[in-house]
C-alpha cells in the first residue's frame, strides 16, 4: 500500500509513539511570533526552562501588531526580541525587517518539501503548500518544540480534493478555497490533512497555493498539502541551486515526498471548477458562501487587502489592473497591507502602490493588524469590511463589525463601486 505526503513525513520524522496512535515526530522548523511565543517563553523562564534545542531551527517574527501600538504589545515584542538575542537565535525579524509570518518565511525560503513545521498560530497550514506538514499548535505543544524540537502529534488521516479543469478568468485562488470550505463545511477536515489535487493545482503559482492552503484550517484541516513540482522548484530555486546540479534534480528529489498512486484517502473529492465564480462569504462563517454576482449590491465600509492569504504581489497586481486610472467610491475606505517588506518593495517598482494610493487607499507597513481587529483598520460597531483575509468571524476586524471574505479582485472591484461587485465585469 502506497504512502500519502503526510504519511510520508511521519514515517520519516518518527522519533517515538508514546501511545499507540501518538507520534511524536522530530521538529526541522519551529515558527514565532509575538503573540503567542511570549507566553512560552515566560512558562520556560519560570519553570528554569529558558533553552532552545536549536537556534538556527527556530525563525521568529513581530508581525501582528507591528510597530507596537501601546504598552501591551510593545512588551510583547519586547519579549520575543530579548528571547531571540538571548538565544542567537539569527533568522529573527523585527521593525523595517518585518512583515506577516505566513508570508515572510517562505519568502525567506525556510520551508522545504518534507519538512515538519510548527508555530503557535492556526494558520502555520499555509506551508503546505511546499509540500510540508506544517501545522498551528497551542502554548504547551510550542514550549515542547522551542525546548526539544519535537512535537507529539496523532496521525491525522488524509482527504484527497481533486481541483479539476481550469478557472475561468477572474477567478482566483481565494475563490477555489472559499468554495471547497463551503462544500466541506467549516469541520468537514477537522483534524484532517487537506491534499489538493488536480490540475487546478498544478496549475497554480506557489502563492496561489499558499492561498489555497492557508485557509485549510477554516475546515477544521490540521494542515493543507499541495504536492511539490517544477513550481516549487522554480520558487525556492534561489535558496537550493547549491545543493543540486540542475533543478531536474532538485526535484526528482522533492518527487519522493509526492503520494504514491495507491494511497490509500479517508476521503475523496471531485470538483470540477470550469465554472466557479468569485466567491464572497455571507455570515460569520467561512463556510457561508454565495457567489459575488449573488451578493451584488451589498454596502461596505471598507475594503482591506493584505495577511497571509492575500496579502503577496500577485495579490497586489491583480487588484491594481483593476483599480488602475479609477477611484474607490466615497463611501469606502480602502486599506492596503502589502504582507513582507519585500513584496512593498516590489509593489513600489512595479508602480503597483502608486495605483492603489492613486486610486484613494491608505498603504500600512507589512502586518497582520486589521486582519484580527488589532491595529491599522479597525472597524466601528456596525460595519462591514470587504477583505481577502481568511476569518469572518462575529467581531474578527473589530467588535460589533461584520467581514466578507473575498479575492483582492473582488475586493478591488467592490472598492470601486462601494458595494459588493463582481470583479468580471473589470476584466
Ligand atoms: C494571534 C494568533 C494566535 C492567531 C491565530 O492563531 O490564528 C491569529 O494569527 C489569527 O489569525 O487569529
Ligand atoms: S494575517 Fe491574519 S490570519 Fe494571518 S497570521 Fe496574521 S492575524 Fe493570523
Amino acid at each position: 500500500m502506497g504512502k500519502t505526503t503526510a504519511e510520508k513525513i511521519f514515517a520519516s520524522h518518527l522519533v517515538d509513539e508514546p501511545f499507540p496512535g501518538t507520534k511524536v515526530l522530530k521538529l526541522d522548523v519551529v515558527m514565532c511570533h509575538e503573540i503567542t511565543t511570549p507566553i512560552a517563553i515566560a512558562d520556560l523562564m519560570a519553570r528554569g526552562k529558558d533553552r532552545v534545542f536549536d537556534p538556527s531551527k527556530i525563525k521568529a517574527v513581530i508581525d501582528h501588531v507591528t510597530p507596537s501600538k501601546d504598552t501591551k504589545t510593545a512588551t510583547q515584542a519586547k519579549m520575543l526580541r530579548d528571547w531571540a538575542r538571548r538565544h542567537n537565535i539569527k533568522d529573527f525579524f523585527d521593525v523595517g525587517q518585518n512583515g506577516v509570518c505566513h508570508a515572510l518565511f517562505p519568502e525567506k525560503g525556510f520551508i522545504r518539501p518534507g519538512y515538519t513545521v510548527i508555530m503557535g498560530d492556526s494558520h502555520t497550514c499555509t506551508h503546505g503548500a511546499f509540500g510540508a506538514f506544517a501545522a498551528g499548535v497551542g502554548t504547551t505543544d510550542l514550549e515542547v518544540g522551542i525546548l526539544k524540537g519535537v512535537c507529539a502529534f496523532r496521525e491525522p488521516k488524509t482527504i484527497r480534493v481533486n481541483l479539476n479543469g481550469s478557472l475561468p478568468a477572474g477567478v482566483f485562488a481565494k475563490d477555489v478555497i472559499l468554495y471547497v470550505i463551503g462544500q466541506l463545511g467549516v469541520n468537514g477536515a477537522t483534524d484532517r490533512v487537506i491534499e489538493f489535487r488536480g490540475p487546478v493545482v498544478e496549475a497554480m503559482t506557489m502563492e496561489s497555493r499558499m492561498t489555497l492552503c492557508n485557509m485549510a484550517i477554516e475546515a477544521g484541516g490540521t494542515s493543507g498539502i499541495c504536492m511539490p513540482d517544477m513550481v516549487t522548484v522554480e520558487f525556492l530555486w534561489p535558496f537550493i541551486s547549491d545543493q543540486y546540479p540542475a533543478k531536474e534534480a532538485a526535484l526528482a528529489d522533492f518527487h519522493r515526498w509526492c503520494s504514491d498512486d495507491d494511497a490509500c484517502y479517508e476521503q475523496v473529492f471531485d470538483f470540477d471548477l470550469s465554472a466557479l465564480e468569485p466567491i464572497v462569504t455571507f455570515g460569520y462563517k467561512p463556510d457561508q458562501v454565495k457567489s459575488a454576482r449573488e451578493l451584488a449590491g451589498t454596502p461596505v465600509d471598507q475594503v482591506y487587502l493584505g495577511s497571509c492569504t492575500n496579502g503577496r504581489l500577485e495579490d497586489l497586481r491583480v487588484a491594481a489592473n483593476i483599480l488602475k486610472g479609477n477611484k474607490i467610491a466615497p463611501n469606502v475606505r480602502g486599506i492596503l497591507s502589502p504582507a513582507t517588506p519585500k513584496i512593498y518593495r516590489d509593489a513600489l517598482a512595479e508602480g503597483i502602490i502608486d495605483i492603489f494610493m492613486e486610486a484613494g487607499f491608505c498603504v500600512t507597513n507589512p502586518t497582520c493588524g486589521a486582519c484580527l481587529g488589532m491595529s491599522n483598520g479597525v472597524l466601528a460597531e456596525g460595519e462591514v469590511c470587504a477583505s481577502t483575509t481568511n476569518r469572518n468571524f462575529m467581531g474578527r476586524m473589530g467588535k460589533g463589525g461584520m467581514v466578507h471574505l473575498m479575492s483582492p479582485a473582488t475586493s478591488a472591484a467592490t472598492a470601486l463601486e462601494g458595494v459588493i461587485a463582481d470583479p468580471r465585469k473589470y476584466l
